[in-house]
C-alpha cells in the first residue's frame, strides 16, 4: 500500500536512482494496454479518453501498444495547456505517427461513439478538488456509456488516498494501478490490478531528493510555523549544543534556544548571535533544573535536543531520566543521553541517534556494518518504541515497522561535531514532520551538505562548515 505523497518521493528517487519518470510513463501506458487486450479482443473499439496531466500521458502511451485496435484518443482540452512536458512529448508522438488523436475543445463536442471499452485517463492522483469541466462533462458522459471502464491509476474524481469523490467520478469496471496497491481503491467496487512499472526497489529504500521534496504533511502538529528548537546540552563540553543549535536553524527551524549550564552560557553566546542561551546555575545539568526546562518547552511547543555535550556526570543522567519521564513532547536524543532512553518510560515521542557503539550500549545489535544489521535495529526500534537513526557510513533509520538507508555523505565526516549538526537538523524536521519521515530526511540532508563540499574541504572537513552548507542542500539544488 503507498500513498500519493510516498508514490511521488519514490517516483523522484526513482528519476534520481536514473530511472526518469518518462521511463515510468512508457511502462505504466504499456501495462495499460495489456489489461485492455485481457478485457477486449483485437480489432475492439477503444476511447482513451485523456486529461492533461501524466495520466492523461499514460494513455497516449497506450494508445501507440494498441495498434492491432480501432483506438481514438480524446484530449479533453487544447494540446498547448498540457501540464507536462513528457505528457505533451507522447501527445506529440501520436499526433506525427498519424495516430486517431483529437482534441475536444468544448465539452460540448463531446462525442466519443460508442466504444466497446474506454480508458479513463483523464485524472489521476494529481487531482484537486472536484472535477471541472470539460473533465465533469467527460466523467458523465464515460458513466452513460455502455462500454467496459477501465481506469488509468485510479478512477478519475476519486481520492487515492481516501476512496472519496467531492463530486462526480468515473465508475470504473477495472483499475489498472501502478508500482503498489493506492489505500483508496480498496473502498471501490471495481477489479484492480497493481502494474509493476520498473521503480527499483532502492527508490523506496534508500533516502532520496523526494523524500525531502514531498509535502510535510502532519495535521497533528505542523500548525503553520517552522517551530522553534530547544537544545538541552553543554556543561562539560560547549561546542556540541552549538552546533546542533545552529544546524536546526540552518535547516529551517525560526529559533534555537540554547539551555546551559551558567558556567558555559557566555562562550556558547559568543558562537553565534542567532542563538537564545537560556543559562541555569551550576556546571552541568541537574534533577533540579528540569522541571523548569518541561515547562519551557512544553509551554512552547518546542522540538527538543536533549543530549549534545551534557557529559556522563551521575546527576546529569538522572536529569535526562526525569526529563523523560515527564516531558511528552518531540525530542531529538543523542549522545550520553542515549543510555538513559531503554530504562525509561515516556510519553514523548523520541528520535534517537546513536552511533554504532552508543546503539550497542543501549541494548540494540553491536554490528560493524549497520546496514547488515538493519532487520535486528528494527525489532530493537519496535521494543524500544521510538525512532532509532542508527548512524554509520550508511546510516539505518526505523521505526520498528519501516525501515530505510541513507547512502548520502563523505568519508570526511568521521570529524567530530557532524552527530550534533545532524541532531539539530533532525531537530527542525521534526517540527513539521512526522519522527520517523524526519529521521529519514536528516541524514540526508546532513549528508548532502558534506557531498556539497567534499571537493573544497575532503578530509579537511569541519562540522561547522557544515552549516553553511545545510540550506543549499535543503533548498538549493534542482
Ligand atoms: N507518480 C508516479 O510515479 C507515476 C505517475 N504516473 C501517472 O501520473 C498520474 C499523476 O499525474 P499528475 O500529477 O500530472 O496529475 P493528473 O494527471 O492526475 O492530473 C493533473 C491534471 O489535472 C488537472 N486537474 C487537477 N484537478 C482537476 C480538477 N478538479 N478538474 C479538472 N482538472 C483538474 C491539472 O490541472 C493537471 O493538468 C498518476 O495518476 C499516474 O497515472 C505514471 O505515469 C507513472 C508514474
Ligand atoms: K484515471
Amino acid at each position: 500500500m503507498i500513498s500519493s505523497d510516498r508514490m511521488a518521493a519514490v517516483d523522484e528517487n526513482a528519476e534520481a536512482l536514473g530511472v526518469p519518470r518518462k521511463q515510468l510513463m512508457e511502462s505504466s501506458g504499456n501495462a495499460v494496454a495489456r489489461r485492455v487486450r485481457d478485457l477486449v479482443d483485437p480489432g475492439a473499439s477503444v476511447a482513451v479518453v485523456a486529461g492533461r496531466g501524466n495520466n492523461g500521458g499514460d494513455g497516449f502511451v497506450a494508445a501507440r501498444f494498441l495498434d492491432d485496435y480501432d483506438v481514438t484518443v480524446h484530449l479533453l482540452g487544447r494540446a498547448g495547456t498540457i501540464a507536462t512536458d513528457i505528457a505533451r512529448e507522447n501527445w506529440e508522438a501520436l499526433l506525427r505517427s498519424e495516430y486517431d488523436a483529437r482534441e475536444v475543445r468544448d465539452s460540448r463536442d463531446l462525442d466519443f461513439g460508442t466504444p466497446d471499452l474506454v480508458v479513463d485517463a483523464m485524472l489521476g492522483t494529481g487531482v484537486a478538488g472536484e472535477p471541472r469541466d470539460p473533465e465533469r462533462s467527460a466523467v458523465e458522459a464515460v458513466n452513460a456509456t455502455d462500454a467496459v471502464v477501465l481506469a488509468v491509476d485510479v478512477p478519475s474524481g476519486v481520492d487515492a488516498d481516501t476512496g472519496e469523490a467531492v463530486g462526480v467520478a468515473v465508475e470504473a469496471d477495472h483499475v489498472v494501478t501502478f508500482h503498489d496497491r493506492k489505500p483508496g481503491l480498496d473502498a471501490l467496487d471495481a477489479d484492480v490490478t497493481v502494474a509493476d512499472i520498473g521503480i527499483p526497489p532502492a527508490a523506496e529504500r534508500f533516502v532520496g531528493p523526494g523524500d525531502l521534496r514531498a509535502p510535510r504533511r502532519d495535521p497533528d502538529s505542523a500548525k503553520g510555523d517552522a517551530g522553534r528548537v530547544f537544545v538541552i546540552g553543554g556543561g562539560p563540553y560547549t561546542g556540541a549544543p552549538a552546533l546542533a543549535a545552529q544546524a536546526a536553524l540552518r535547516a529551517g527551524a525560526d529559533l534555537s534556544f540554547v539551555a546551559v549550564p551558567e558556567s558555559v552560557g557566555t562562550p556558547i553566546q559568543g558562537y553565534a548571535e542567532d542563538l537564545i542561551v537560556q543559562p541555569y546555575e551550576g556546571e552541568r545539568l541537574a534533577p533540579e533544573h528540569v522541571d523548569g526546562l518541561v515547562e519551557t518547552a512544553t509551554s512552547y511547543e518546542d522540538v527538543v535536543v536533549l543530549g549534545p555535550g551534557l557529559g556522563t556526570a551521575d546527576e546529569t543522567l538522572a536529569a535526562v531520566e526525569r526529563f523523560l519521564e515527564s516531558f511528552d513532547g518531540r525530542a531529538v536524543v543523542d549522545a550520553d543521553a542515549l543510555s538513559v532512553v531503554p530504562e525509561v518510560e515516556t510519553d514523548a515521542a523520541l528520535v534517537c541517534t546513536p552511533n554504532r557503539h552508543e546503539l550497542a550500549e543501549m541494548g540494540g545489535p553491536d554490528a560493524a556494518d549497520l546496514r547488515e544489521a538493519a532487520g535486528e535495529i528494527e525489532a530493537f526500534a519496535a521494543d524500544l518504541g521510538h525512532v532509532v537513526l542508527a548512524k554509520s557510513r550508511e546510516d539505518v533509520v526505523t521505526d520498528g515497522e519501516r525501515t530505510r538507508i541513507c547512502r548520502a555523505g563523505t568519508p570526511g565526516m568521521t570529524v567530530g561535531g557532524t552527530g550534533d549538526t545532524l541532531a539539530g537538523v533532525a531537530a527542525a524536521m521534526l517540527a513539521t514532520r512526522e519522527p520517523f519521515d524526519a529521521a529519514c530526511v536528516a541524514p540526508y540532508v546532513n549528508g548532502r551538505a558534506a557531498e556539497l563540499l567534499a571537493e573544497s574541504r575532503g578530509d579537511g572537513l569541519l562540522a561547522s562548515d557544515l552549516l553553511d552548507a545545510i540550506p543549499t542542500a535543503i533548498w538549493g539544488e534542482r
